[in-house]
């Protein structure tokens, strides 16, 4: 089976857009996003672009602001205490990755907790591993879990997952989710020893590693749901560029239960989840 990551974030959207009509209806309150782009990176404009379009077609406020590629930390400091004390901004993200002088934990440490929309901030990644309510949680993950229950159903007790990556933004907070629900969770990483055989324990399998075709079907316990987390652009056969994940689909695919794609799996949740951050945000902001 394959898990539709396209048609999932199309249903999330649907919700959301009910709740932004609810939440006008209601409080009064619309609530707002602005994403901060620095540099000209061309996969970032794509990603800045649809994460504007969508949430505006779910009813809610969207700026950009794009800033040249030579903008200094504290140039970009100064406009993140703008939108910080702005009261109609719910929501506040910082497109990575950024320029190499710019250090990216403290431009994330520079927004308000609350408007940190892709829940990156210390202080959300604290409310999430002592599994405080109040957390906004990073959207990647929060897709992952979502589609994971699309084919397992609410109940994922006792399951094992294994998570191959260790990141900020995706392994850690990803494996903390999965043991909210009640998961047995193994983190693996680069300098795991003999991976195939931790992963062949997996009845869920995350691949966070950012290596194309890097996860073998040797290596998936048949049966296994498998969330591939990777965007990888290699050239085909032809010299032609595409997208592929971490998870060498074609023959994974074979042996596992189910399977989501890349494109149109994980990715777009991501923005989704990101509508539904800016939601909770204005709730707690507004
Ligand atoms: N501040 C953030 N920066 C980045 C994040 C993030 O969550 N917050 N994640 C990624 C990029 N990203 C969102 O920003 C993102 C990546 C991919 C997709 C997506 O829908 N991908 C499509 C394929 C699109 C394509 O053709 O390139 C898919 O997988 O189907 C959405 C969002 C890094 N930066």
């Amino acid at each position: 089976m394959i898990i539709d990551g396209k048609q999932a974030a199309a249903d999330l959207r649907k919700i959301l857009t009910i709740e932004v009509a609810q939440l006008k209806k209601d409080k009064g309150v619309v609530p707002g996003l602005t994403v901060v782009l620095v540099g000209e990176d061309p996969a970032s404009e794509v990603y800045v672009r649809n994460k504007v379009k969508q949430t505006r077609e779910v009813g809610m406020i969207s700026n950009e602001i794009k800033l040249p590629n030579d903008t200094s930390e504290a140039q970009l400091l100064a406009v993140l205490q703008q939108l910080n004390n702005d009261d109609a901004v719910h929501g506040i993200l910082v497109q990575l990755p950024l320029p190499k002088h710019i250090d990216e934990s403290v431009i994330i440490a520079a927004i308000t907790p609350n408007k940190d929309v892709d829940g990156f901030h210390a202080m959300n990644s604290g409310r999430l591993l002592n599994g405080e309510p109040g957390a906004l949680v990073p959207c990647t993950p929060q897709g992952c879990i979502m589609l994971t229950k699309k084919h397992l159903g609410e109940d994922l007790s006792g399951l094992h997952a294994v998570v191959i990556g260790r990141s900020n933004i995706v392994g850690k907070p990803v494996a903390l989710l999965l043991l909210q629900e009640n998961c047995t969770v193994t983190i693996a990483h680069s300098r795991t020893k003999n991976l195939a055989e931790v992963c062949q324990q997996a009845d869920i399998l995350i691949a966070a590693v950012g290596r194309a075709h890097f996860v073998q079907a040797s290596w998936i316990k048949p049966g296994a749901t498998i969330i591939d987390v990777g965007i990888n652009r290699i050239e085909d056969e032809n010299g032609k560029a595409k997208l592929v994940g971490d998870v060498d689909f074609a023959n994974v695919a074979a042996v596992c239960g189910a399977i989501t794609p890349v494109p149109g799996g994980v990715g777009p949740m991501t923005i989704a989840c990101l509508l539904k951050n800016t939601v909770a945000a204005a709730r707690l902001n507004g």
